[in-house]
């Protein structure tokens, strides 16, 4: 069965490359590409029509899954179209708040939800052993610095925001400092959070352990966003076979 996916954000950074990356694969095909803001560019031989459209777009081009990565606000409203239109979603968005993530949850009551920070599959490998680093590592003090490009509006990342619910889980923490200014001494429990904006950086999060004789440093560098694109399509595949419920990206590559 080809995977029919719908994609939003469509002329975005990652929108073009899921597109492209769907177009590499024989196992789906895009049915339909909305953007906001819309003009007369195609991308890989599909027009991009316009965000106001989705809702009917749904309805006729029939996708079996929505791929979405543009904002907060406008993926909970496509999550809540999805779910009246019993169509799965894929959303790599980050940046939501708790309510926005409450909205998105209950989509996942009507219909396949699949929600991640990263589609990075060496990211996946990160989370598996950071909270473990941490256990072997009592008493160390743990540093997180997130790099990205200009144009990224949320920070600390959505994946470092992942990370550090993580090594909070693995060890005994007092607070998050988000970056530090004038007198700002480390407290000793406390995970210092930094969140860079520099050039065309894809992403890069590298967490550090130090105590006053050692360091560990743990660091993923995502080379280029096809590798985001591309664990995002290979979801939007696997999600095309499930019932409704939330989801992981975990649980695309368990299996
Ligand atoms: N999970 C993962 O692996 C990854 C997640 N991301 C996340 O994906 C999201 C998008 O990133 P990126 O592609 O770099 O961002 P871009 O700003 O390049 O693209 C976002 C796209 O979404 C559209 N958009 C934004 N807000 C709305 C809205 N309210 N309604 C309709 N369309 C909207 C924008 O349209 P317009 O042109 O009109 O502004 C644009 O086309 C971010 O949250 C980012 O953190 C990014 C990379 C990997
Ligand atoms: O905005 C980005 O570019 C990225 N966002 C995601 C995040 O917030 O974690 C994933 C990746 O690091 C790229």
């Amino acid at each position: 069965m080809t995977v029919r996916i719908g994609v939003t954000g469509a002329t975005g950074r990652m929108g073009r490359e899921v597109i492209a990356a769907v177009a590499d694969r024989e196992d789906c095909e895009v049915v339909f590409a909305v953007n906001r803001d819309p003009d007369d560019e195609t991308i890989a031989g599909n027009e991009i029509e316009s965000a106001e459209e989705f809702d009917s777009l749904v309805v006729d081009r029939e996708p079996t899954v929505v791929v979405d990565f543009t904002g907060p606000e406008s993926a909970v409203d496509y999550a809540d179209a999805c779910a009246d239109s019993n169509v799965a979603f894929v959303t790599g968005t980050t940046g939501f708040d708790d309510d926005q993530l409450e909205a998105l949850e209950a989509a996942g009551d009507d219909v396949a939800v699949l929600h991640a920070p990263n589609f990075a599959r060496g990211v996946q490998a990160l989370l598996n052993v950071v909270g473990e680093a941490v256990q072997n590592l009592p008493g160390y003090d743990v540093e997180l610095v997130e790099t990205h490009h200009n144009g990224k509006r949320d920070a600390p990342s959505g994946t470092a925001n992942r990370l550090l619910e993580e090594i909070e889980a693995n060890g005994e923490f007092s607070e998050r400092t988000h970056g530090r200014e004038g007198e700002a001494p480390r407290e000793e429990a406390e995970i210092g959070v930094h969140a860079l904006r520099a050039g065309n950086i894809t992403g890069e999060h590298e967490i550090v352990l130090a105590d006053n004789h050692e360091e560990v440093r743990l660091t993923h560098r995502a080379e280029d966003r096809g590798v985001f694109a591309a664990g995002a399509v290979d979801a939007a595949v696997w999600i095309a076979g499930q019932k409704a419920g939330r989801y992981d990206f975990a649980d695309v590559i368990s299996e």
